[in-house]
């Protein structure tokens, strides 16, 4: 630890910086109960508050007026008080031990009142003569009738008086939302003024700031304190890219990261430059991230690919950097499978064509090669999650399904396994493909592949468009041999909704073609903004990796006590004993451990007791074949 005289002095302010809070606000909700202009009278409360903090007009007559409005009575001053308990700043709350073991250093200078503010800071360890603040005048049936008019802090540039007055001699940092906070930094009382803008932002103060604080952690980090977490997360920036569901920026800013959308895929040029300072990326299918890419992205933690397929992103790469990557397996498995089988059901009765001429004016009333799905061979190629569930759905409807895939898979309800592709082919009505974006899987469905298909079959591919030749599925669309098809991802697909799709299927008769959209449904989309982020910050704020789909997964159980290493390394005879070597060198107390590993590395997280020589940090770092090393807390 420091020692204390290199400590400044911390000033801090009470409303919307301790506590989330405006306790004058908070206590004419209380007051004002039952009143029929309730709303209407908070509202002007509040219009006064955020006139007084973005420094207009005369403080003192703003604060009379806003105690007339409030009209409290002593008997409000409890159920404030166990309001604003509940309302502590997250990361004061985070930081406690902060206040505690530096009560000497700390202040509280606030134009609030210290019948509620008292209650609540002193429980942090901050010592009752270190609040500074108002005090309410009671009439004799208890009602605030106003406030001690000698108090400077119920004056105009009231923090300038009492700072002046209390004349702390040394270096004073300044911590506040309000214009009030930073005219003790203007006025030369204090060397440095932190906007904290964790619960409010206000242009008028943070345009003063030395320094803007969207959190304690982050001023802590700049004082070089020590703080509760390992890195203020507002450092942690993420960069969200081809629309992602908006579920996923609430999620990551709640967090406490910076968080940046982009509403199109990148280029690897432009990613390679906008990746540089980002510790999370969002991706959906059209972003593919390479190994170059990986190389200029030394801050880079985990990658979310907020879809099934992680066949854009270089998976080994980045599990060789150390960086995890994450997916939703099976959010929107439904919506694939939904689509399907609209599909069928349309191309069977040629529902698009016939739509087509009655568009045109023409009525084609006849039932020439159309079809119910009921008692058709359904042929799924690709038995994972998507090809599964379509197998049940189809099944309640009357098909009859048959299925090939490359593993062992359980055959769900009646559906038969096929022991090669080929006599899938030559049994089934319709072949709908749910492979995997595999590189090995690409033209694995062509010209030998459609010969083998039966006469009038119907073939789908919602998997991925490389796995398909269009051209051969052209020639036997033109000849008759396919009936009809349904496609919804190409080789090539646009970058954003406005580059045209230039492919050479526009325009054959009875195909449906959709823009990737198999999985963009509002459920899946939700879904999937919900899943990811969650996975991510799993993984950074516990070390699990459960979902990932290139690291060992393992589930942590929380941290209580203590501190959290995480080593991960290639996977070599011997690492597991160096690691457990160096605690034993420097004394450490293991208080749990876990390994797992997967061919290419392993994952070793390590629990230990909350006092430890540092030096062991970078011993660890340093043991041959790490790839990375965090350490949490
Ligand atoms: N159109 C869209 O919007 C969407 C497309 N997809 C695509 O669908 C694919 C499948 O998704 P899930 O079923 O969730 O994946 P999954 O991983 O659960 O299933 C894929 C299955 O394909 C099998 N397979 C791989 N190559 C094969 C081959 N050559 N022959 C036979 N079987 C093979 C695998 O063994 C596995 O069982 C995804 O990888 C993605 O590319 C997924 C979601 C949405
Ligand atoms: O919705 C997307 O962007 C991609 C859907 C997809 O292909 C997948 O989930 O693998």
């Amino acid at each position: 630890m420091e020692t204390i005289e290199k400590v400044p002095y911390f000033v801090i302010d009470f409303d919307s910086t301790f506590t989330q809070v405006e306790a004058l606000d908070e206590l004419a909700t209380i007051s004002l109960a039952g009143n029929p202009n309730q709303q209407q009278i908070i509202q002007q409360i509040i219009d006064l508050t955020n006139l007084g903090m973005e420094g207009k007009g005369s403080f003192s007559e703003n604060l009379v007026k806003r105690l007339q409005l409030v009209k409290a009575n002593r008997s409000h001053l409890a159920p404030l008080i166990d309001l604003l308990r509940s309302k502590v700043s997250k990361s004061v709350k985070r930081n406690k031990h902060f206040f505690r073991d530096y009560a000497d250093q700390i202040y509280i200078v606030s134009s609030g009142f210290k019948e509620f503010i008292l209650p609540i800071v002193t429980e942090f360890g901050i010592k009752e003569e270190h609040v500074m603040a108002n005090t309410f005048t009671f009439d004799n049936d208890g009602n605030i009738i106003g406030c001690d008019a000698n108090n400077p802090l119920s004056q105009d540039k009231g923090k300038i008086k009492l700072m002046e007055k209390l004349g702390l001699t040394g270096d004073v940092h300044v911590i506040g939302d309000g214009y009030t906070d930073y005219e003790i930094r203007g006025a030369g009382l204090a060397s440095k003024f932190y906007a904290f803008t964790e619960n409010v932002s206000r242009a008028a103060v943070t345009a003063k700031a030395d320094s803007i604080a969207p959190s304690f952690d982050e001023i802590l980090f700049q004082e070089k304190l020590p703080m509760t977490i390992s890195y203020p997360k507002n450092r942690i920036k993420v960069l969200l890219l081809e629309n992602i569901h908006t579920d996923a920026f609430k999620l990551f800013s709640e967090e406490g990261y910076t968080v940046e959308v982009i509403a199109s895929a990148l280029e690897e040029d432009e990613l390679i430059e906008k990746i540089k300072d980002v510790s999370i990326i969002g991706i959906r299918s059209k972003t593919t991230i390479t190994a170059k890419v990986l190389e200029h992205a030394p801050k880079l933690i985990a990658i979310g690919a907020f879809c099934i397929g992680t066949n854009q992103i270089d998976l080994k790469a980045a599990q060789m950097k150390g960086v995890a990557v994450f997916n939703a397996p099976f959010s929107n498995t439904r919506s694939v499978v939904e689509l399907a089988i609209g599909e069928i059901i349309m191309l069977y009765r040629r529902t698009l064509e016939k739509s087509m001429q009655m568009h045109a004016g023409k009525w084609d009333k006849s039932a020439k090669n159309s079809f119910e799905i009921r008692g058709k061979k359904l042929g799924l190629v690709g038995y994972g999650n998507i090809g599964s569930q379509l197998s049940v759905i189809a099944e309640s409807l009357g098909m009859v399904v048959y299925y090939y895939d490359i593993v062992e898979r359980l055959s769900l309800g009646n559906a038969k396994k096929c022991s090669s592709l080929k006599e899938l082919l030559n049994t089934v009505d319709v072949v709908s493909l749910h492979v995997d974006g595999r590189a090995s899987n690409k033209g694995m469905f062509g010209a030998k592949e459609f010969n083998e298909m039966r006469q009038g079959s119907i073939f789908l591919n919602l998997a991925r468009g490389p796995v398909t030749d269009l051209k051969a599925l052209s020639e036997n669309l033109k000849s008759g041999k396919i009936l009809g098809a349904g496609l919804d991802v190409y080789e090539y697909e646009p970058k954003n909704n406005d580059e045209e799709f230039i492919n050479d299927v526009r325009g054959l008769p009875n195909v449906i073609l959709t823009p990737h959209i198999g999985g963009s449904t509002e459920e899946a989309q939700s879904n999937i903004g919900n899943f990811v982020p969650n996975r991510i910050t799993d993984y950074i704020n516990n070390g699990t990796t459960l979902h990932s789909v290139n690291f060992p997964n393992i589930q942590l159980p929380e941290l209580q006590e203590g501190h959290r290493f995480m080593h991960l390394h290639e996977n070599q005879p011997g690492i597991l004993a160096k690691i457990n070597n160096l605690f034993a060198k420097h004394n450490i107390n293991i208080l749990a451990q876990y390994l797992k590993t997967n061919e290419q590395v392993g994952y070793v997280i390590t629990d230990i007791a909350k006092i430890y020589d540092k030096e062991v940090l970078d011993e660890l770092k340093e043991i041959p074949g790490t790839i990375r090393f965090r350490t949490l807390y």
